[in-house]
């Protein structure tokens, strides 16, 4: 069976997604951000102040290139992804793509939680920050098979929707 990837911009819920739809199926779960904490010892935080982006970015070709030989995993990504049309043709190659969006509102607000994306450090700005990287990457995040506005739903009503796309479109083979 194929994988089911998730990819959209920091805070549109990929990995709390990816984790309960994956648990929901019975399928194993892979976050790429997880996977390269793991293979480099460190956190995201640390590659990236220590390596800089050039090099995560690198680290997390990779391992998406790894996990796109996997079958039957759900895949949550970073939002960063869609820069390299490389990572977007693996994925591709064994995977059903799943966009979640959500507003410059929402987002703030959930990556508000958590100080764990070094992109959005600087505080002040961060409004500005998101603004400028979703204006840079809004269109790459359309190259998928599926996308699902986050806004003002809950986990559960994001997992129903993707469960009904899948159903729909037989990426469950007739399963629940
Ligand atoms: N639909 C949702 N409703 C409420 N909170 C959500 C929703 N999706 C994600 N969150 C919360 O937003 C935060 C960021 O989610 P996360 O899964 O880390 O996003 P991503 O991996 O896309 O950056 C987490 O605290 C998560 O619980
Ligand atoms: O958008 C990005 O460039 C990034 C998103 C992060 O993942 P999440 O989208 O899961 O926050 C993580 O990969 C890194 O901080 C860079
Ligand atoms: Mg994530």
């Amino acid at each position: 069976m194929k994988n089911i990837v998730l990819i959209g911009f920091m805070g549109t819920g990929k990995t709390t997604v990816g984790r309960l739809l994956a648990n929901r199926l019975g399928r194993p779960f892979f976050d790429s951000d997880k996977k390269i904490e793991y293979e480099n010892n460190l956190s995201i935080r640390e590659i990236f102040e220590v390596y800089g982006e050039l090099y995560f970015r690198q680290q997390e070709k990779m391992i998406i290139a790894k996990l796109s030989r996997y079958n039957n995993a759900v895949i949550a990504t970073g939002g960063g992804v869609v820069l390299s049309l490389e990572n977007m043709n693996n994925l591709k190659r064994n995977g059903v793509i799943i966009t979640l969006t959500a507003s410059v509102e929402t987002i703030l607000e959930r990556t508000s939680r958590r100080n764990t994306r070094p992109l959005l450090d600087d505080f002040d700005q961060r409004e500005k920050i998101v603004n400028k990287l979703l204006k840079e990457r809004a269109e790459l995040y359309y190259n998928a098979d599926y996308s699902i506005n986050t806004n003002s739903k809950s986990l559960q009503q994001v997992i129903n929707e993707i469960m009904f796309f899948l159903r729909q479109g037989g990426y469950l083979r007739g399963k629940r």
